[in-house]
């Protein structure tokens, strides 16, 4: 059972590279910390979503630190990680790591926590694993 369950935290891992081009930046030439929250807030969702693939909905996000600035003109990766899962919700850990476009240079920069709430057709929780079982609010993965 947490083989499969781990089977299906790997798959549902997911990873989204973009580009810091000038149309996102503030007048300090970093990332809005808006446009970061929206990126990181779709790649949870798109986690939640491999992971569960039933409707899921935002309930919550907690503390997002961001610990250095993300400048104009480097490249970020955003992580998303299922790391708890409950009965009808479960926790996304996103990261963001910043690189450098002309160098290896790479370093995390944003981290945060996001909690989606699967629902049925009539917008009501439903269990996320139904058949397997996992262990009810299990932490999986605290990395
Ligand atoms: C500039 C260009 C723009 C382009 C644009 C692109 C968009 C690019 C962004 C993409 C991003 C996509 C993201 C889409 C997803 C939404 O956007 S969803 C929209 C925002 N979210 C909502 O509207 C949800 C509103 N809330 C609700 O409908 C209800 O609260 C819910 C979620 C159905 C839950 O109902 P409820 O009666 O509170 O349920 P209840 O049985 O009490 O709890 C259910 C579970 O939730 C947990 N829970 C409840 N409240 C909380 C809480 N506050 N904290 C943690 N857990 C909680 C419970 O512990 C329980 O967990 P389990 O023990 O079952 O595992």
């Amino acid at each position: 059972m947490t083989e499969l369950l781990d089977h299906k935290i790997a798959r549902a891992e997911t990873r989204v590279f973009k580009a810091v081009f000038p149309n996102t930046t503030n007048h300090y030439d970093t990332l809005f910390g808006g446009t970061t929250l929206h990126m990181m807030d779709e790649v949870a969702f798109i986690t939640a979503t491999r992971f569960s693939r039933l409707k899921m909905v935002t309930v919550s996000s907690d503390k997002v630190d961001f610990t250095h600035p993300i400048p104009g003109g480097s490249l970020v990766e955003l992580i998303g990680s299922v790391v708890r899962v409950g009965n009808t919700s479960l926790q996304v850990r996103v990261d963001l790591y910043v690189e450098q476009m002309y160098s290896e240079e790479r370093h995390k920069a944003v981290s945060g926590l996001f909690t989606f709430v699967a629902i049925d057709q009539d917008k009501r929780p439903v269990r996320i694993l139904q058949e397997h079982g996992a262990p009810s609010n299990s932490i999986l993965n605290n990395g």
